[in-house]
């Protein structure tokens, strides 16, 4: 029998997974995700060690298949197809929100469940599935250890005025701050960057994390200095079903006029907005980019110009750049919209390499290209386990 740790990555449209052996290097054994979970067109593949296709199944279009019905399927197929040979050793966990309390990946117990159930109001859409599992495992394998890994560390390294609203400072002390999310994708991607771009790793890099939940954030030297998301992961750019900025006068607005409460409010901006809301078609943006309705072209430019806004953001916030990076599901495979918005970033010194950018090379920019652009694979399973094996190293 050999060590394994396995990762979950519970994201609001997909829970991905994979088991890597628990040796120093972390080989990666097997994995895979559920996709479309919510939507009518649920799908597993799994895969091998090799990141072959092994294994899928699809839900019919009733189904709406959830969190519970995609963990109970990963945990049926890794048992059947690894049970036997791998023992478990450790389990890294993504959580979105880790509030002022965890500014670095920590060993769960019921305590640290209990805090981080706290902030379920903060990140509806992520929290209760990260920790659904977490709870559950706690009850089944109480000595079994778990790894917490936050989203919003990454950003804890931000300046001051970076996280702060314009609030009065009480608020601000009580943690009513910017945290930023998706900062296991970007962590991922900075360690990487060295191997692609050593100037731009070394210098001035927006990474933009475009999947369902969607964000970009400023790179200086790989730390992360601003980002998009704020206090929750509604913030910044319009997504999958999500609004992004919203002038707050909105809220006060469908509150009076509308007689909207908290929660029918948290529907709308969360669940109904976004791709899917502007379109009344699809929060997916293949079935945006294949469809020939009006305002699924809407929903299309809408994104791409609230991209290219936030991106001279950022840029001003590093003071000039250096490199763009795309990646997650949209920025990984959807060269259409890379296209767009490299075309809108010309002014910034971005020159789009056609070719390169239709066979999703890594560098997709002109080797003139004053700003370089890259599409780079996310790996935030990676980034779990990594942080999952050297947290229990140290003890
Ligand atoms: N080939 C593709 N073309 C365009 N968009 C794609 C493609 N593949 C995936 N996507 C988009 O990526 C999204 C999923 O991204 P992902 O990063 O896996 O999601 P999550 O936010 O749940 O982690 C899908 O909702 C879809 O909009
Ligand atoms: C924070 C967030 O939006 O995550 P995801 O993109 O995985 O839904
Ligand atoms: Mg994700």
């Amino acid at each position: 029998m050999n060590d394994a740790i396995v990762v979950l990555n519970a994201g609001s449209s997909s829970l991905k997974f994979s088991l890597f052996a628990g040796s120093d290097d972390l080989p990666f054994v097997a994995g895979g995700q559920v996709s479309g979970l919510y939507t009518a067109a649920s799908r597993f593949v799994g895969k091998d060690a090799a990141g072959k296709q092994v294994a899928e199944k699809r839900w019919d279009a009733d189904a709406k298949l959830d969190h519970h019905g995609a963990i109970a399927h990963i945990v049926e197929w890794l048992k059947t197809t690894h049970g036997h040979e791998h023992r478990l050793s450790a389990v890294g966990h993504r959580v979105v929100h880790g509030g002022m309390d965890y500014a670095a990946p920590v060993r769960v117990d019921s305590e640290v469940v209990a805090r981080l159930e706290k902030l379920v109001p903060l990140a509806p859409l992520h929290q209760p599935h990260n920790l659904a599992p977490i709870r559950a495992l706690l009850k089944r394998a109480p000595e079994l250890p778990q790894v917490a890994c936050f989203d919003t560390a990454m950003h804890r390294s931000n300046p001051p005025l970076a996280q702060m609203f314009a609030l009065p400072k009480a608020l601000s002390d009580e943690g009513v701050r910017r945290y930023g999310f998706h900062g296991l994708s970007y962590e991922y991607i900075a360690s990487v960057l060295p191997k692609f771009d050593p100037h731009a790793a070394s210098g001035r890099t927006v990474v933009l994390h475009l999947g369902n939940g969607a964000s970009m954030c400023a790179l200086q030297a790989g730390r992360s200095i601003a980002s998009t998301m704020g206090f929750t992961a509604v913030d910044g750019l319009p997504m999958g079903t999500r609004c992004g900025a919203l002038d707050p006068g909105v809220i006060l607005y469908l509150m009076d006029e509308r007689g909207m409460d908290a929660r029918a409010i948290e529907k709308l901006i969360y669940s109904q907005s976004g791709l899917l809301g502007v379109s009344g078609v699809s929060s997916d943006m293949r079935e945006l980019l294949e469809s020939d309705q009006p305002q699924a072209k809407v929903a299309v430019d809408l994104f791409v110009y609230r991209i290219g806004r936030e991106l001279g953001s950022l840029a001003a916030a590093l003071g000039g750049l250096d490199a763009i990076v795309f990646t997650a599901g949209i920025g990984e495979h959807a060269p259409a919209v890379r296209e767009r918005i490299c075309s809108q970033a010309a002014w910034l010194g971005v020159e789009l390499d056609p070719d390169a950018n239709a066979s999703r090379a890594p560098r997709i920019s002109t080797p003139s290209s004053r700003v370089s652009a890259w599409v780079i694979p996310t790996n935030e399973e990676l980034m779990i386990a990594r942080h999952t094996r050297d947290l229990l190293a140290r003890g």
